[in-house]
């Protein structure tokens, strides 16, 4: 059997997740490399969870991997996908909010037999959508509720002098569409940005933000109207250690590299 070697880059919340899983077995993949800011401190865990792989920097990765897991601060995402995509490799992208404004990385990943995979990550129902797409999606709206901690930061908040101190009651931050949320609070609503690029694109998709004291899970409801069906969807996310990225997260990337090595495929 031959294996598709699988290396990591951002050694996370996700990234440890990811690695995990991919030591203890993935059927037909192997951890093959880690990319990581701080080699010391990746080592360290490592040595801790038992688990020998390389470290490697960031344009070594295509000696190292058939594909490279993105779990990395959105600010390098080119970093990571440019040596991949040029080398004709595949990237599985968390940072689905710095691809969006991308379209040149996608092209490039055309160009060179490359491939993005973009996993369903902290929502649901990309397969509804996508679905959905083959035929006349009218609309694709969101509210995404979330404890102010899982905000607070966020590019636009600071640009606007929006404080998530000792916040009360429920407050709408944000309502637009899905590109400018992305850019608005990219490492808040990925999700967001993956599901536009499943659906009808990032200037239709539309997105309520609101910073709701009352939540201890980051919620999202999701509203599709289309040709061949109408839906809702709603999930209500566990946050991880790191309050903004929920513990299904990592799990939506493992279960889409498991399906990279499976003589069976559910699910579009
Ligand atoms: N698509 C989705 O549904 C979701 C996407 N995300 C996104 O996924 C990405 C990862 O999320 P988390 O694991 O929660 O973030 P995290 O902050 O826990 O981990 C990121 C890791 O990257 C490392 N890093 C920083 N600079 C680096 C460099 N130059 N080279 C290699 N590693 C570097 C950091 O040290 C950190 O360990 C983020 O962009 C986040 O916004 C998060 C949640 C949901
Ligand atoms: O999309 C994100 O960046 C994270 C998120 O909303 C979640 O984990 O529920």
């Amino acid at each position: 059997m031959s294996f598709k070697r699988i290396a990591i880059a951002g050694l996370g919340e996700i990234g440890k997740t990811v690695a995990r899983k991919l030591a203890q077995g993935l059927p037909g993949l192997v951890l093959s490399g880690i990319a990581t800011r701080d080699r010391a401190k990746a080592q360290a865990w490592l040595d801790r969870e038992g688990i020998s792989c390389s470290l490697v920097a960031l344009d070594e990765l295509p000696e190292h991997a058939d594909l490279v897991v993105e779990c990395a601060p959105a600010a390098i995402l080119d970093q990571i996908c440019r040596p991949m995509l040029n080398a004709g490799k595949q990237v599985m992208v968390l940072s689905a909010s710095a691809l969006l404004p991308r379209h040149d990385l996608i092209e490039l990943a055309r160009a060179h037999g490359g491939r993005i995979i973009v996993p369903t990550g902290a929502l649901i129902g990309f397969d509804a959508v996508s679905a959905a797409a083959e035929g006349t999606i009218s609309s694709v709206q969101m509210i995404t509720r979330k404890p102010p901690n899982g905000l607070a930061g966020a590019p636009y908040l600071v640009a606007n002098g929006i404080s998530m101190d000792g916040l009360k009651s429920a407050l709408c931050v944000f309502k637009g569409s899905a590109r400018d949320a992305a850019a608005a609070f990219p490492a808040n609503v990925n999700v967001v940005a993956a599901l536009s690029l499943a659906g009808i694109g990032p200037d239709r998709t539309t997105i309520e933000i609101w910073a709701d004291p009352a939540v201890t899970r980051n919620c999202h409801q999701i509203k599709v109207e289309s040709d061949s069906a109408n839906f809702t969807m709603a999930i209500e996310n566990i946050p991880s250690e790191n309050p903004k990225t929920g513990r299904i997260t990592a799990l939506s990337a493992i279960a889409a590299l498991r399906k990279l090595g499976s003589p069976l495929q559910v699910g579009t």
